[in-house]
C-alpha cells in the first residue's frame, strides 16, 4: 500500500487562486440545479438525546463505551452490570452533538414513581437492544411496551432495533434472526393498532464495524441537514468521477451522510481503516513542539493508492468533519479538478455552519450564499 500524506496549506480559502494542478481545469464553470438547504425551525436548536434500552445484559454499556469511549470490544467483557442512568455529552462535531442515555436493563420508566414525560419527551431516538445469541421472546415483549409508552409520551421519537451480538450467528441464521425478530414486533404492533409506529432494524456486533454503521444511521436521521448534504456529495461525486463519497465525523469513525449511491460495508470499512491511518501517521509525524497541536487539524489531507488500482482521498472539511472518497486510479489523473470540488464543498459546509448558528431572520442571506458557492463547480469532462 503506497500512501501520500501532506497537509495543505495552500487552499486555506475558496477564493484563493492557488490550486494545484490548474491547468486541468475546464475554462468555465458549469452552472447546476439550485439546492436549498433545510429551514431550521426552533426545534433544530435543541440537543437530541439518545436512549440506549434493553434487557439486562444485552449489551447497551459496550455499544456505548465502544463506539464513544474506544474502549477495545474484548474488554466490555468485564463491565459489571449498571443499575443507574448513564449519561454522556457526545460533542464531537458539528454534526454528532447529542446526549447519550445508558438505561438500566431493571428499571421500569414508566413506573409511576419515575417521570417518564421528562425521560421520553424530548426530541431524539430511542434505541431498543435485543441480544440475538439469547432467547428475544422476553425481549420482544419489552420492547413492545416500551416503544408503545414512549409513542404516547412524544410520537416524534425515532425507533431503532438493534438486533445486537450478530458476532455469534452464521449469515443464515442472521438473516432468520432478523426476519423472525422484523416479523414478530411488526406483527405486535399492529394487533394492538399502532400501525403508524415505525422501528428500524440493524443487525450489530461490537467486534466489527456494523455498531458504526448502525450508530451512523440513527445519528443521520436526526440531521436536520441531511438532504442538503448528500445533494452536495451528489454534486461532488457527479462532477469529480468520485465512486463514493463519505462525510465522516472523524472521532467516532461514523459517517454523517454519503452520496446517494449505495453503501457497501466494505467501502464504509476501508475509509474508516484510512481515518485511522491518516490520524496515527499525524500523530507519529506531526506532534508540534507544544503537543497541544497535532498536525491534525482542519487543513489535514491524505491521499492512499492502494494496488488494485483503488485511491481513497481524504481531506477535512470542519471540524473534526472530513470528506473520504473512494475512485479509480485512471480517474484520479486529474487530481486538481478533484481538489478544486472539495474545496467548494468544504466552503459550502462552513457556510452551512454559519447558518446553523445564525438567527432565523438571517437566513436567506446565507442560503443564497451557498447556492452561488455549489454553483461553483468544476464539472470533470
Ligand atoms: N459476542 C458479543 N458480546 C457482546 C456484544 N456486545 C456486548 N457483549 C457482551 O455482553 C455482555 C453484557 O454487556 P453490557 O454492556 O454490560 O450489557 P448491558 O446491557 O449494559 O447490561 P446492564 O448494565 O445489566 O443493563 C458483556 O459481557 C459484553 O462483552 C457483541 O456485540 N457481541
Amino acid at each position: 500500500m503506497e500512501y501520500d500524506l501532506y497537509r495543505d496549506k495552500t487552499h486555506q480559502s475558496f477564493g484563493d487562486q492557488n490550486y494545484e494542478d490548474s491547468a486541468a481545469f475546464p475554462q468555465g464553470f458549469e452552472y447546476k440545479e439550485t439546492i436549498e438547504p433545510e429551514t431550521t425551525p426552533d426545534e433544530e436548536n435543541i440537543r437530541p438525546r439518545i436512549l440506549l434500552m434493553g434487557l439486562r445484559r444485552s449489551g447497551k454499556s459496550s455499544i456505548s463505551k465502544v463506539v464513544f469511549q474506544k474502549m477495545q470490544p474484548n474488554e466490555t467483557l468485564f463491565l459489571e452490570s449498571s443499575n443507574k442512568i448513564m449519561k454522556e455529552n457526545v460533542s464531537n462535531s458539528a454534526f454528532v452533538d447529542f446526549e447519550l442515555w445508558d438505561l438500566p436493563g431493571q428499571i421500569d420508566f414508566f413506573d409511576p414513581s419515575f417521570d417518564a414525560d421528562v425521560v421520553f419527551g424530548v426530541r431524539g431516538s430511542l434505541i431498543f437492544i435485543i441480544d440475538a445469541q439469547d432467547d428475544y421472546i422476553e425481549a420482544l415483549h419489552k420492547l413492545h411496551t416500551t416503544v408503545t409508552k414512549a409513542f404516547k409520551i412524544n410520537t416524534n421519537i425515532k425507533f431503532e432495533v438493534f438486533i445486537h451480538k450478530v458476532d455469534g450467528l452464521t449469515e443464515d441464521n442472521k438473516i432468520e434472526t432478523q426476519r423472525d425478530i422484523h416479523q414478530r414486533a411488526i406483527d405486535d404492533l399492529s394487533d394492538s393498532g399502532y400501525d403508524q409506529l415505525h422501528l428500524n432494524f440493524h443487525l450489530t456486533s461490537i467486534y466489527d464495524h456494523s455498531i458504526f454503521e448502525a450508530f451512523s444511521k440513527v445519528v443521520q436521521r436526526l440531521t436536520f441537514h441531511l438532504p442538503f448534504i448528500e445533494n452536495l456529495l451528489n454534486l461532488l461525486i457527479s462532477n469529480s468521477a468520485i465512486e463514493k463519497a463519505f462525510l465522516y465525523d472523524v472521532v467516532s469513525k461514523m459517517y454523517i451522510a454519503t452520496d446517494s449511491s449505495p453503501v457497501d460495508m466494505q467501502s464504509y470499512e476501508l475509509c474508516c481503516d484510512m481515518i485511522d491511518v491518516v490520524i496515527d501517521i499525524s500523530w507519529i509525524y506531526g506532534v508540534k513542539d507544544d503537543a497541544e497541536n497535532s498536525a491534525f487539524d482542519d487543513n489535514s489531507a491524505s491521499v492512499i493508492k492502494l494496488n488494485d488500482g483503488t485511491v481513497l482521498y481524504f481531506r477535512e472539511v470542519g471540524h473534526y468533519l472530513a470528506v473520504v472518497c473512494i475512485l479509480r486510479e485512471d480517474d484520479f489523473e486529474r487530481r486538481g479538478i478533484i481538489t478544486y470540488n472539495v474545496l467548494c464543498f468544504r466552503k459550502a459546509m462552513q457556510l452551512l455552519f454559519e447558518l446553523m448558528a445564525k438567527k432565523k431572520n438571517e437566513e436567506s442571506e446565507y442560503s443564497n450564499k451557498i447556492i452561488i458557492c455549489t454553483h461553483g463547480l468544476c464539472t470533470r469532462k
